[in-house]
């Protein structure tokens, strides 16, 4: 049979590359609106305390290249081509939608670097590639919305915790607490019957099961400086509300809406949950992020594959026996 080449489209959210790239980037989050110079020194300032820039640019590539190898190596039949498609910055969705048909490509899997679907982000990212995919006409993008229960993806954060929790000493663990957060979202989302916060509870209650850690939570970062509500509790107030109740001595903290390393952990988390746990005098975890983990990767690699199954109308659970 003819070796075809499927298209594998990345999408993530971007950050700027350089300093100067902030204020465009901002100015795009807000919909082309220029930041207030106040909001503009604030994000400057804190990418300056993470060292000036994010390192997501760079996990983001590493990811989405190793999701290409992990997919070739398992399959002699058909080559994945992979494309980079970024929400805010270059290369924009669209711009990788543009090359893959300008290569010839028929035929593509997306899947966007974000476990849980929602309205405001993984319905944003596939709706913009489906429609420059229309656009341009010849291309069928088959879009993965959520892998929040993906196994490997819950066997990553199991063995993460059992790696915490080997370092805290055993007569402080009945005493620990894991915090499992994802971004927040305007409370609005919640009257259109939005997935978002659902689909955190069932990857908090999997990882929860298969860890047999003592005490769980879940709670919310990072959310926007905005008149609505968002969704509750936030991090920071929910630890300080745990603590008050329960006196946990030590905080995990597991943010499993987010892939990589970059500002929402290691300033949101690294930081900001970190001022609070200092406060109480408890101990502060943060396990590492998935980045480019094999076992990540790989368990990325199966939601691809089972999404191109689905479309073929072959069963992925059958065939793989
Ligand atoms: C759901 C969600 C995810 C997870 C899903 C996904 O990954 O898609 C996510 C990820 C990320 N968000 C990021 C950065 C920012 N998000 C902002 C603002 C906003 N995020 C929102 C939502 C989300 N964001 C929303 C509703 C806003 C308000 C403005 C609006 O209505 O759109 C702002 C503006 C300033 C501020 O509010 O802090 C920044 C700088 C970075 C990059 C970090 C880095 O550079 O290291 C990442 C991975
Ligand atoms: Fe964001």
């Amino acid at each position: 049979m003819e070796n075809t080449t499927i298209g594998l489209l990345v999408m993530a959210y971007g950050t700027p590359r350089s300093p100067e790239e902030i204020e465009p980037y901002y100015t795009h989050i807000r919909r082309g609106h220029t930041p207030p110079p106040d909001l503009l020194e604030d994000l400057t300032n804190r990418y300056e305390m993470i060292g000036g820039v994010s390192p997501l640019a760079r996990i983001t590539e590493e990811q989405a290249y190793a999701l290409e190898k992990a997919l070739n190596a398992r399959n002699s039949e058909k080559t994945f081509k992979v494309y980079l498609g970024l929400k805010h910055t270059t290369p924009f969705i669209e711009d990788a939608v543009q090359q893959m048909h300008a290569d010839g490509i028929r035929e593509a899997v997306s899947i966007v670097l974000a476990p849980h679907y929602s309205t405001f982000s993984v319905k944003s990212y596939n709706k913009r590639a489906q429609e420059e995919a229309e656009k341009l006409g010849g291309l069928a993008i088959y879009s993965v919305d959520n892998w929040h229960t993906e196994p490997k993806f819950i066997s990553y954060w199991v063995s993460q915790l059992q790696k915490t929790f080997s370092s805290i000493p055993t007569e402080q663990q009945a005493k620990t607490i894991v915090i499992f957060s994802a971004h927040s979202l305007p409370e609005k989302i919640l009257q259109v019957g939005d997935p978002y916060p659902v689909q955190l509870e069932k990857t908090a209650e999997l990882i929860a099961e298969e860890s047999n850690i003592p005490h769980y939570a879940i709670g919310w970062q990072s959310a926007g400086n905005t008149r609505d509500p968002w969704i509750g509790p936030d991090v920071q107030d929910l630890t300080r509300e745990l603590y008050d109740k329960h006196g946990y001595t030590s905080f995990v903290y597991c943010p499993v809406g987010f892939v990589s390393d970059h500002l929402e952990v290691l300033y949101d988390n690294d930081y900001e949950c970190k001022v609070v746990t200092d406060e109480i005098g408890a101990n502060y975890y943060r396990p590492e992020m998935p980045n480019t983990e094999p076992i990540f990767i790989d368990g990325l690699a199966d939601v691809v594959e089972k999404r191109l199954s689905m479309e073929k109308g072959t069963n992925y659970e059958l065939s793989s026996l």
